[in-house]
């Protein structure tokens, strides 16, 4: 046949290959070309006792079937000897096939701890020390197959295996790892949960059942997972009888429980339906699936009781008590779906608290006072100064109670770590209150097709108890590789800075650990600030700024320079985020004024305004362009 899979020149191990799987796979892979290393104890189905013979008998076949094999006698504890026996006769190793095993079966209640251990030593501690020894030679040649024997009785659990189940499923957890470990080096890790007959099944089926279940139905499986044109990995699969499945975790939808109250038993007990129900499931993947609905919920989302995390007071006790000490990374998303679905989306709307101290905090992320001998802003940052007052652009804060929720947008699917904030514009009515509650709605108001990316306009409007509006955001979120959905490219921003030295220029050092103040003050806990590997996902080799966090040094310093840090004067602020900043570096904002009477005057502003951008000095990049702070 032409396109039978054959596999000369590779070498395989197999344990437990004296008889019942592990013998047909030993003789399936060696009629396509393997060398085979047979390897078998010969002990007894319960792991007593140890002979030559099984493991012989198997070399002898394969010997006569014109295949090359080697017997080996060692226990998979020895499992160094095992791989240095394929080194020794063949020169080399490329599959492995952890197929050896032992039962010991009896009720939990008669389980000796020898039970419990010799089953632990022959399956995990057996799998881990072949595998082990084998990794760094397939991890060198960049190429490997690795099968582990699961068992339904470590999937589902099964009466009188408790030392079988939980070692069974021990491997499937060792597969599960060593499948993302070896991925780049093209070592390819998957499991089996085989039903054959066999001296370990025939104890539990009946006779005419073991005999049906042949393991020749199974061994085309296996050997097809250890052929190079297989690119699968980290899967388990249910084999037997010439039936094969994947099987994957599915989980349902979840309940969120409201973080901003204390978490009681009776709040569990209130939610027990819909955390058991799977009526609209996900299959998650990895960890960062798995960790994406408790991100969510830490973000201030749904279960955050309506209550965002800034407030002062209950709010931030409640709060930081149920806040992990690395904040989880979020799950890679399909770019899917009509995108255009979500314009018009609208937010389920968020109320939260703030006070003195997350104004205070919030200025000092964004660097004010950082000369405490130098008084001038003080009063953003000390509750007791007598005109203590909030910096304007604390108001680009407000969102952050409900924009997470945009992770959960139908038709808006995407890997987060690919968002970057795009473009933010701010306006206030009149300076922000030091203390209140306010309540935050918000809508996608359009998405553009960017080509590279998507970029999501949202409105946000945020009012006091009263209603009456203190603050209005545009928020634009630029999601790179979402864009050629077919969508409008929306206008094109343009702008220009006058042909004259500027009017004031203001440096500003970022700290080292500026994201991680930043986060805290701001309620933007998205972990591309803070977690390596969440930022690595995203493209970059550190976690970066918070382009709102440059923002906030940038119309600081409009503020200090042509308001006299007055935030009555300040109508708004508006900037493109150009290039991403890393924490450390300095801020460079070069400042021209442009009145009614100024260059640039020609559309008619009534007040003052100020065009500025900012630029990374260290790497001479400008980081926001487009800058306009508009004053009274
Ligand atoms: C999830 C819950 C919500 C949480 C929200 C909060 C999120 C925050 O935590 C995240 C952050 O703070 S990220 C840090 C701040 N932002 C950044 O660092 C982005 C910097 N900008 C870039 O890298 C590129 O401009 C980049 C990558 C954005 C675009 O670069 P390119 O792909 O090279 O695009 P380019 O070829 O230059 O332009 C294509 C079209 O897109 C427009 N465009 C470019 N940059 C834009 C931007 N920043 N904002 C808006 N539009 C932008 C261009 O104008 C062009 O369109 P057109 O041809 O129509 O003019």
């Amino acid at each position: 046949m032409n396109n039978q899979l054959r596999f000369d020149g590779r070498v395989a191990v197999i344990t437990g290959a004296g008889g019942g799987l592990g013998r047909a796979y030993a003789l399936l892979l060696a009629a396509r070309g393997v060398a085979v290393v047979v390897n078998d104890l010969g002990g007894s189905r319960h792991g007593e006792g140890a002979a030559t013979s099984a493991a012989d008998r198997v070399v002898e076949e394969i010997e006569a079937a014109g295949g090359e094999a080697v017997a080996s006698y060692d226990s998979v504890e020895d499992g160094g000897r095992i791989i240095q026996t394929a080194l020794d006769h063949f020169g080399r190793i490329d599959i492995v096939i952890n197929n050896a095993g032992i039962l010991r079966d009896t009720s939990f209640h008669k389980m000796t701890a020898d039970d419990w251990e010799r089953i632990y030593r022959v399956h995990l501690y057996g799998g881990f020390q072949v595998t082990h020894a084998a990794w760094p030679h397939l991890r060198d040649q960049g190429y490997g197959r690795i099968v582990m024997t699961s068992s339904a009785a470590g999937l589902y659990g099964n009466f009188g295996q408790a030392n079988y189940g939980a070692a069974k499923l021990g491997l499937l957890g060792l597969a599960n790892s060593l499948a993302v470990e070896g991925q780049k080096r093209n070592v390819l890790v998957n499991t089996i949960a085989p039903l054959a007959g066999s001296r370990l099944t025939e104890t539990i089926l009946p006779p005419d059942m073991v005999a049906a279940l042949k393991p020749e139905y199974v061994a085309p499986l296996v050997a097809y997972l250890c052929h190079e044109s297989n690119s699968d990995t980290g899967q388990v699969f249910e084999v037997g009888a010439g039936w094969a499945a994947r099987l994957r975790w599915q989980r349902g939808r979840g309940a969120f429980l409201p973080l901003a109250e204390a978490l009681t038993p009776e709040a569990v007990a209130d939610q027990w339906t819909t955390i058991q129900n799977f009526d609209d499931p996900t299959y998650p993947e990895t960890p960062l699936d798995s960790f994406a609905p408790v991100v969510e919920n830490l973000q201030g989302g749904r279960g955050a009781g309506g209550q965002g995390r800034m407030g002062a007071g209950e709010t931030e006790n409640a709060g930081e008590s149920n806040l992990p000490r690395s904040p989880a990374p979020l799950p890679p998303r399909a770019a899917s779906g009509d995108i255009s679905d979500a314009i018009g989306h609208e937010f389920e709307p968020k109320t939260l608290t703030y006070g003195e101290k997350d104004l205070s905090l919030y200025a000092l992320s964004v660097g004010a006072a950082v000369d405490p001998l130098d008084a001038s802003e003080l009063p953003f940052v000390y509750e007791l100064n007598s005109s203590f007052r909030a910096l304007p652009t604390f108001g680009v804060a407000f969102p952050f109670s409900l924009l997470w929720q945009i992770t959960d947008v139908p038709g808006l699917k995407f890997n987060p770590a690919l968002l970057l904030h795009g473009e933010q514009y701010l306006s206030l009515p009149r300076p922000l209150p030091t203390a209140a509650t306010v309540t935050n709605t918000a809508r996608i108001a359009n998405i553009y097709d960017k080509g590279s990316g998507a970029l999501v306009l949202l409105d946000v409007h945020t009012a006091d108890e009263s209603g009456q509006e203190i603050a209005y955001n545009q928020v634009s979120l630029f999601i790179r590789g979402l864009g050629g959905f077919g969508g409008e490219r929306g206008p094109s921003a343009t702008w220009a800075l006058p042909d004259r030295a500027p009017d004031a220029v203001h440096h500003d050092r970022t700290n080292a650990n500026q994201a991680l103040l930043y986060r805290l003050s701001s309620g933007d806990r998205n972990p591309l600030h803070a977690d390596p590997a969440f930022a690595a996902v995203g493209g970059f080799d550190r976690p970066i700024l918070h382009g709102l966090c440059t923002f906030g040094f940038a119309g600081r310093a409009v503020l200090r320079h042509f308001a006299g840090n007055d935030p009555a004067r300040f109508r708004s602020i508006r900037a493109r985020f150009t290039r991403h900043v890393f924490p450390g570096e300095t801020l460079v904002t070069t400042m021209w004024a442009v009145g009614t009477d100024g260059a640039f005057a020609a559309d008619g502003a009534d007040g003052q305004r100020v065009l500025f951008q900012c630029k990374a000095a260290e790497r001479d990049e400008i980081v926001l362009s487009g800058g306009v702070v508009e004053l009274t």
